[in-house]
Formats: structure tokens, sequence, C-alpha cells
């Protein structure tokens, strides 16, 4: 039986540990807090993030992350991308030098602008062929309920993609393989600022034409920045891309589009904050996709945008007017 270590209790770790034991894995949950390990193991529910989801008995928890790694042929990362560095520190000495580190973070870090899997490579002491991302229109509630969903598991190493694809393949998930890691990475991480941008402007009362605009030009400058950093431009057509943009953009279960429609209605940075209980990768990673866009030499007027708004307290109606009237252009620019 396939082993596979999941280190974040999250509401993504907690569900892609069930998607994994649906696939026949045997699955040890990784987590800090001593409690929720508990009901795990004792009521096969996670009650802080997936209160009403009876996880399989082939999932079990432990606060001990070397009992965790213990023969891991998969060591998937769930925690917030800005603390991935800091807790791979830790983890690393227990790692199997074999095992396969797979993110399911959509985030880019602070400071270094480093994609999670670049992390993952320099941290983990892993090459290239050793980490995969798993990413695409995976709103984990929806997962957790069993429902219907399409991903993308990414590997620069196609064998390694396809290993884990048969590990977490189930009548209800469905992971594509793709090569194009820095690809499916950025439409990750990236999608997450659009889908600010898209909640702002559902908070201001704008409607689909907005929407619609914001998503598709979004599109555009994710996949600008795409190709100016090598990635393959299918990509973004893809579930990474197109895919996980117009859940994200769509869903009222996504934490960032949550997080944009609350600064849209009128509350301040820190108000928004206080009501957020869950991971919203946006509000830090707009910060270091705006650096990678200046790094690159790429315009990205809806990052921008949102930086605006989040971090230097620009009024929405104000950055949106901003955005509108810049100078003209080709569509294909
Ligand atoms: N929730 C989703 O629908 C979903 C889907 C796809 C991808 N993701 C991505 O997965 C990643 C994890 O998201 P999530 O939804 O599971 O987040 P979450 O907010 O539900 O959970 C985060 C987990 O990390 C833990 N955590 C927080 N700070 C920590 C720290 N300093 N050290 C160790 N653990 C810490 C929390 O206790 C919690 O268990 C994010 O990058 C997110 O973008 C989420
Ligand atoms: O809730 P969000 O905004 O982090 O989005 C969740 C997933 O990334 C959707 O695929």
């Amino acid at each position: 039986m396939t082993k596979a270590a999941v280190f974040g209790t999250g509401s993504w770790g907690t569900a892609f540990a069930m998607v994994l034991a649906d696939a026949g894995c045997e699955v040890t949950l990784w987590g800090r807090r001593a409690g929720l390990v508990d009901a795990v193991n004792e009521r096969r529910v996670n009650p802080d993030y997936l209160p009403d989801v009876e996880l399989p008995p082939s999932v079990r928890a432990t606060t001990d992350a070397a009992e965790a790694a213990a023969d891991a042929e998969f060591t998937v990362l769930a925690v917030p991308s800005q603390t991935l560095r800091g807790n791979l520190e830790k983890w690393r000495p227990v790692l199997r030098p074999d095992t396969v580190l797979v993110s399911l973070m959509k985030g880019v870090e602070l400071g270094t602008a480093k994609r999670m899997s670049e992390v993952i490579g320099e941290v983990g002491e892993a090459e290239p062929e050793r980490v995969a991302v798993l990413t695409g229109p995976n709103l984990a509630k929806e997962i957790a309920a069993r429902q219907p969903a399409a991903s993308v598991v990414a590997c620069r190493d196609e064998s390694v993609a396809q290993r884990l694809q048969s590990a977490c393949h189930t009548p209800y998930f469905r992971p594509y393989t793709n090569t194009d890691v820095v690809g499916c990475e950025l439409g990750g991480a990236v999608k997450n600022v659009i889908a600010l941008a898209v909640g702002i402007a559902d908070g201001m009362g704008l409607g689909d034409n907005t929407k619609a605009s914001l998503i598709t030009r979004g599109l555009a400058e994710t996949s600008r920045l795409g190709l100016a950093m090598g990635a393959d431009a299918h990509t973004f057509a893809g579930l990474a891309g197109m895919g996980d943009l117009v859940a994200t953009c769509s869903s009222p279960l996504s934490r960032n589009h949550t997080f944009g429609t609350n600064l849209g209605r009128g509350m301040t940075l820190s108000e928004t904050i206080a009501v957020t209980k869950q991971t919203a990768e946006g509000v830090k990673s707009c910060e270091s996709v705006r650096e990678l866009a200046h790094r690159h030499h790429v315009e990205m007027p809806i990052t921008e945008t949102v930086v605006g708004i989040v971090h230097d307290g620009k009024p929405p109606h104000v950055a949106l007017k901003e955005l509108m009237s810049r100078s003209a252009k080709a569509e294909r620019v």
C-alpha cells in the first residue's frame, strides 16, 4: 500500500488526505495541535476545518513529524505559504531522502519572490525531479464532499507526476499530469490575487461584465508573467490557469474572493483580517507577485491595483478609476 504523509491539517491538507485515502493510500496527517490530532484519530473528524466530513480509517494523525514522515513515498506540504520555509527547516531532518515532496500551496514567498517548489527544493535539499505540485480548481469543501473535480499534478519528471497521479486518482478526483511546474504554480498563486480583485468589485456592487473583464485580463497578465518566466502558454488555458481562476473568482467558498468582497464593501484591512479565519494567500502574495512582475519587466495592472487597495490603503473606487483610465492598447499586449 502506498504511504503518504500530509503536513498541515487545514481545509485542503485534510481534504487531500481524504482523497489519497480514497485512492488507496495509507495516510498520516501531521498537525500542530494535540486536540485536533486526537479528534481525527478518535472521532474521524477535523472539527476546526471540515467538521461535517467523516475521514476514512486509513487517515491517521500525529503531532510527531518523524512519525508522519516515516516510510512516506509522498510527503505533501499544506501549510500557509509564508510559513513553509520555517516549517520545512524543522521537518527536513526526518524526511526520507527519496520521498517525493508535493506542494499543495498557492503562494509566492515574501522577500525572496520564490515559488513554493523553489523553497522546497532549497530547504528540502531536493532535486526538481523529486518536487511536485498539485493545483487546479479544487475548493477544499467541494472536494471533501466528493464532488467531481479535475486537477493537475506537475513535476519536471513526468514519471513522478504519473506516480502521484495514480496515488490520488479517485472516482471524484481526476488529476492530469503536466511538466510545466512554473506555469502551474503561477496559475495557482496569481489567481488568488485576481480573485481578490473580483471580490472587491463584487463588494462594490459591480456586475458580471466587470467580473468577466477582470478574469480575462487577469489571465492575460498571469500568462504574460508566466511566459517571461519560461512557462508554457498552454498551461494558462488549462486547469491550473483558467480552471482555477474561474472557480476561485466565482465561488463564495473562496477565501480570497470573500476577503476581497469584504474590502469592497468598505471594511478596512485589519477588520477584514479579523473576520478571516483561514488562509487567503493572495493578501501577502500580491506583493511577491508584483515583485516578480517588476523583476521580469512585465505589466500587471490588476495586481498593482490589488496591492494599492490591500497594502497602500487606496480606496477601491479610486484604484478602479485609475485601472480603467490607463492608456488604451491592443488586446494582445
Ligand atoms: N482550502 C482550499 O480550498 C485550498 C485548495 C487548494 C489549495 N489550497 C492551498 O493550500 C494551502 C493551505 O491552505 P488550507 O486551505 O489548508 O489553509 P487553512 O487556513 O485551512 O489551514 C492552514 C493550516 O496550516 C496551519 N498553520 C498555520 N500557520 C502555521 C504555522 N506557522 N506552522 C504550521 N502550521 C501552520 C493551520 O493550523 C492549519 O492547519 C494554501 O496555500 C492554499 O492556497 C487551499
Ligand atoms: O479559498 P481560496 O481562495 O484559497 O481558493 C481555494 C482553491 O485554491 C481553489 O482552487
